[in-house]
């Protein structure tokens, strides 16, 4: 019987004590001070209990979220083919945070992009009302002062201003004096270069991916960082690389930006192909079969047997990429579709010149490329063409290579009856932009059936559209810091969670502290 706890043997001392007659075993005084012992430890346990109620409470309302203050952000980036308006928003107080900016719209402007504007600038200011009024619905009315505004345009205006710089600036005043009817704050439009389109597409991704991060390792002080992930965007008039080599290189400085991101240094890789986006690329390629050809008639492997395709020589001819090739007087350039997908990727290679190079190593075109390091994230049309040939994630690559052999092989007709609601000029060019964009990936960029599975074709990361908007945004909004906003090693509520587990400890050892050296009499009369 004694060899059970303590406890228990103090519970039936004490119920037998109960059952005793009171004034046989104690006295008058005695019985007061048990009453008096027993309120005491009533109010104390009370108080206790009281007192752990409250800190809990505390903890509770506390930490629960702040109602949040948003502001917001417009970004519309003015390619080639389209311009798009990008709203992304952010809780102001976190600011500084990784990963805290999202995208909540976008909007596709109707019509082509700004550039195609250049013989009525006026209508390029006009094209994007309709979207800035859908900004102005979506962003609360009490923040539209607030609201920076940005446009950057791309290689399209790019190369607008090569041809002719005046109506390059005409089309950028128009936009700018259509942005500025707006309630927002403008910030300006310019034609951002190959270089920042490479690197803010790679700091958007990234940024998303949360791979600023910082993770702290169990030792105090010390950060363990991600790896980063590199960007491949492809547009219809230029197309970027970018990434962060493995090695520390001192070639071809012009291909390297050093960006000091959350405490970080990071030294990247970017290069921009002018004319290698997938629009561009094609008239570069017809233009010079027509060379080649001596003949404006041409039978072209990439398209579909049975396409047939009239185009004029103004299109083909009309950009700085294509304008030396001009040799006919003829009007139109008939193109007749014979869908061999070997012979179309074999023709697509003459555009990628592997033989000179002035460096230690070499994408194309004499331009320096260091060794290919860690995963890809690759977008816009390099999504759009993938996605629609099913090949998103296929890291195979001769399987790749099989479907799209398959697809170029098939007929026009059969295509267009088995899609369609895909829209005629995208689809009959699939058979071409699939093939371009593997030969650009593996001629171009050296990747192999090794690395493929490291491409992974995305669109959009956690909600957020993968474009170099989102980099750009947060680059002139200072968003990201250079170092590391020091903050207290907890969070808040682990603090309050911590604060909450010792006050429990500390009572819980006061309260048997004083029940051990202060016995109170009730319980001491009880044992004895
Ligand atoms: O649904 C689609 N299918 C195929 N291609 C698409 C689709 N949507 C957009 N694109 C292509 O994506 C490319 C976007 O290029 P963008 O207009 O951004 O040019 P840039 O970046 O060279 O200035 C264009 O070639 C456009 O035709
Ligand atoms: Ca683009």
């Amino acid at each position: 019987m004694h060899n059970k706890g303590l406890g228990i043997t103090v519970l039936q001392e004490f119920k037998w004590t109960k059952k005793m007659p009171l004034d046989t075993s104690l006295g008058k005084g005695s019985k007061q001070k048990i009453s008096w012992s027993k309120k005491v430890l009533i109010i104390l346990g009370f108080l206790f209990v009281l007192g752990a109620v409250a800190l809990i409470t505390v903890a509770v309302v506390q930490n629960k979220p702040l109602p949040k203050n948003m502001k917001y952000g417009i970004v519309l980036d003015a390619g080639s083919s389209h311009t798009s308006v990008y709203v992304y928003n952010w809780p102001a107080e976190k600011e500084n945070d990784t990963g805290v900016v999202q995208q909540v719209e976008v909007c596709k402007v109707d019509g082509p992009g700004i550039s195609s504007y250049s013989k009525d600038v006026e209508k390029a200011g006009l094209s994007l009302q309709d979207c800035m009024n859908t900004a102005k619905q979506v962003i609360p009315k009490k923040e539209h002062r607030d609201t920076p505004v940005y446009l950057g345009a791309t290689a399209g205006m790019r190369l607008l201003s090569l041809d002719n710089n005046k109506i390059a600036d005409k089309v950028l005043l128009s936009v700018e004096k259509s942005l500025r009817l707006y309630p927002f704050d403008f910030q300006g439009c310019r034609i951002i270069t190959g270089q920042e389109e490479g690197a803010y597409g790679w700091i958007s991704i990234n940024y998303m991916l949360g791979n600023f991060k910082q993770s702290s390792s169990w030792m105090p002080f010390q950060q363990t960082s991600t790896e980063t992930s590199g960007a491949l965007d492809l547009g219809g008039a230029s197309t970027q690389i970018t990434f962060e080599p493995t090695d520390s290189i001192n070639e071809s400085p012009e291909n390297f930006m050093l960006f000091r991101l959350y405490g970080k240094t990071y030294n990247v890789y970017t290069h921009s192909f002018l004319c290698y986006g997938k629009d561009q690329a094609l008239r570069l390629r017809l233009a010079n079969d027509v060379k080649n050809a001596g003949s404006t008639n041409l039978q072209n492997p990439c398209f579909n047997p049975g396409y047939v395709k009239n185009m004029s020589a103004v299109d083909l001819y009309g950009s700085p990429c294509t304008a030396k090739y001009k040799l006919f007087s003829s009007s139109f350039i008939l193109i007749t579709g014979t869908g061999d997908y070997h012979q179309c990727q074999q023709n697509l290679q003459d555009m990628f010149n592997k033989t000179e190079c002035p460096y230690s190593r070499c994408s194309f075109n004499r331009i320096f490329q260091p060794e290919l390091s860690g995963n890809f994230g690759a977008f816009s049309a390099f999504y759009f063409v993938m996605n629609f040939l099913n090949l998103t994630s296929e890291k195979d690559l001769s399987k790749v290579k099989e479907t799209l052999k398959e697809f170029c092989s098939e007929s026009w007709q059969q295509v267009k009856e088995k899609f369609p609601d895909i829209k005629e000029k995208y689809l009959s060019e699939y058979c071409f932009s699939g093939t371009y964009i593997l030969t650009l990936l593996e001629m171009g960029y050296g990747f192999t059936s090794e690395n493929w599975g490291n491409i992974n074709f995305l669109r959009k990361i956690k909600g957020s559209d993968a474009a170099w908007t989102l980099g750009y945004m947060l680059n002139l909004t200072n968003m990201i810091p250079a170092e590391l906003p020091s903050s207290p090693p907890l969070s808040h509520a682990s603090y309050v969670g911590l604060m909450v587990l010792f006050s429990f400890l500390l009572a819980s050892v006061v309260f048997i502290g004083w029940l051990y050296f202060w016995k109170p009499r009730c319980l001491q009369k009880g044992i004895i």
